[in-house]
């Protein structure tokens, strides 16, 4: 026999007072709900009115997140309707807050796994047990040491891998029963967490080195053992261990680093957009990187790998990148280079004065960029000066600022806009009202890894792909070209979020394609357009 209450706490299957008469009675729910029967349509009707009455950013992600707990079909049918609305609060950048005050806030763990540094014998145990028998198809891991450009929030950042997660069935269609979020706990530099009577994860400080990449290595084990045919995607990795965890497991498993690779691409099809506004060629651009991270470094990497694709040898196409960290620009006898800095490091005879260059101010004067990406954490450092000193030596500049939250970009689109007089070509991380100057309104990309992971993790997925390699990740940049008409003054250089739910459809058809073709899904695969709609989720009751 049907429990009642068992059914209606279940978010998977709950209907709430959508359950119909017939229903009802089969499923022993009569006189557990008010007698009146009403369609999804009007349940949203009701859930928007309260959503509305909120005032507070944080409140509506709080009643947004009650919703998702209690019925994830209605949930999801509301989001597809207020996408844009949506996705700053149930994502970046009001997920930032909603992480800072996890302990203060917790009332479940949104069926969230909690693997424990401290407990690795119980790393299987736990994903079972968190997936309750579910068919996972999609795991969102992080270890929170590098929240956005918040730095370490320990286990509280578990919310970025939920937040992720909604993105991918809202824009994309992953069914919300097959995904899973993980949060890795190798404990937390974050003293605030630490002294925080609250505090719900490890209270020790992070653990490195052999014992830490043990445990990923036994968390990767199990993720393969117990849900084959998944796609582990990984977020908000420190510096130290992203690309080093990427480089051991991306040819083996199903699995990318969004940080890395979904910026990368993101920013490639900004690139791509605002060269098709400006008519110039991407193998003409030189590209400074600010803050040469996880991000920074991902994103010249795949630039650079676009360059070669149009036929530059990688001499050539490292030449038009310079990098530019805490130390200034980098050069190849820079102390304290990262592996991925290094590729990208500059030769010092190529300056008159290089031990000028210390800051991006210097850095920009001598090289001169006509790209440049901001990915530092360093709110407001793309001063007036700066940008008018770049203005001067490029015609349309391409300028994205692009890191998160809110309060840490590197400038804002306006002032960009104005200090440009109208030329720069400008992306921003976060959603960014149009700007109106000079009497043409400007509209802003969002150049947020949102715009891509969501339909490349859903084709990988759909065409049971076994590995995601760079032919795939080049055919997702280049799958947003001709949605924006670059021919209108102001067009963005990316795609509107207000369309995430169709382009991220295409992205997903093309990489799926990508893998078929490549002979990389596991199955006999043959049109992946049939795979793409057949794995699609709608929700509907
Ligand atoms: N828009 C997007 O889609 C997107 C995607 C990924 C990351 N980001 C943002 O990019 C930022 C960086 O993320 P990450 O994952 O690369 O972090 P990270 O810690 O790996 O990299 C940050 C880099 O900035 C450097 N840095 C710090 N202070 C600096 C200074 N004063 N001058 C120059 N460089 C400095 C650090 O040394 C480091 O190399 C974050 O704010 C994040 O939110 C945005
Ligand atoms: O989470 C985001 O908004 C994008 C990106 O993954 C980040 O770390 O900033
Ligand atoms: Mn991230």
């Amino acid at each position: 026999m049907n429990n009642a209450q068992a059914i209606l706490k279940n978010p998977f299957i709950n209907k709430g007072t959508a359950f119909s008469l017939a229903e009802r009675q089969q499923l022993n729910l009569i006189g557990a709900l008010p007698t009146a029967v009403q369609t999804i349509e009007e349940q949203a009707k009701q859930a928007y009115g309260q959503f509305q009455s909120k005032e507070q950013p944080l409140e509506k992600r709080i009643f947004l997140m009650n919703l998702f707990n209690t019925n994830r079909t209605l949930f999801y049918y509301l989001m597809g309707q207020h996408i844009v609305e949506f996705m700053p609060i149930v994502y970046d950048p009001v997920v930032a807050e909603s992480i800072e005050q996890y302990n203060e806030l917790f009332m479940q763990s949104q069926e969230a796994a909690f693997i424990s540094i401290d407990d690795p014998d119980n790393v299987e145990a736990s994903l079972k047990n968190a997936a309750s028998g579910r068919d996972i198809r999609l795991v969102v891991v992080t270890d929170a040491e590098g929240i956005l450009g918040m730095g370490d929030w320990g286990v509280n950042g578990v919310d970025i891998a939920i937040g992720k997660l909604m993105v991918y069935t809202a824009a994309a269609g992953v069914d919300p029963a097959q995904v899973l979020p993980v949060s890795i706990d190798a404990g937390t530099n974050n003293q605030k967490l630490l002294d925080d009577p609250l505090y719900l994860g490890n209270r020790h400080q992070r653990i490195y080195g052999k014992r830490y990449y043990e445990l990923i290595d036994k968390f990767v084990a199990a993720v393969e053992k117990l849900f084959p045919e998944s796609l582990l995607h990984f977020e908000d990795f420190g510096r130290s261990n992203a690309a080093n965890i990427l480089e051991k497991y991306q040819d083996k498993i199903l699995t990318f680093n969004d940080d890395i690779q979904g910026t990368g691409i993101v920013v490639l099809a900004g690139v791509l957009g605002a060269l098709n506004i400006s008519h110039e060629k991407i193998t003409d651009q030189k590209f400074l990187t600010f803050g040469a991270g996880t991000a920074g470094v991902g994103i010249a990497q795949q630039l650079m790998d676009e360059l070669m694709r149009q036929g530059l040898s990688a001499a050539e196409a490292r030449q038009h990148f310079y990098l530019v960290d805490k130390q200034g620009l980098l050069f190849e006898d820079t102390p304290d280079l990262t592996p991925g800095q290094k590729l990208f490091a500059r030769s010092r005879s190529e300056f008159a004065a290089s031990e000028t260059l210390t800051d991006l101010a210097a850095a920009v004067k001598a090289v001169q960029p006509t790209v440049m990406i901001g990915t530092s954490t360093q709110p407001g450092a793309f001063t007036e000066a700066i940008i008018k000193e770049m203005a001067a030596h490029a015609k349309r500049p391409v300028i994205f600022p692009l890191s998160n939250p809110t309060r840490l970009a590197e400038a804002k689109a306006e002032d960009l806009i104005k200090w440009t007089a109208g030329r720069a070509l400008v992306a921003t991380g976060i959603p960014a009202a149009d700007v109106e100057y000079n009497g043409v309104v400007y509209q802003i990309g969002q150049a947020n890894n949102a715009l891509m992971y969501p339909g490349v993790g859903f084709g990988a997925i759909a065409a049971a792909g076994k590995v995601i390699n760079g032919e795939t990740l080049s055919a997702a940049s280049h799958a947003l070209g001709g949605i924006v008409d670059a021919t209108l003054p102001g067009a963005a250089v990316l795609p509107p979020v207000a369309k995430i739910q169709e382009f991220s459809q295409t992205i997903a058809e093309v990489v799926a394609q990508s893998i078929i073709e490549q002979g990389l899904s596991k199955e006999h695969l043959t049109d992946a357009k049939a795979a793409v709609a057949k794995a699609k989720w709608v929700p509907k009751y």
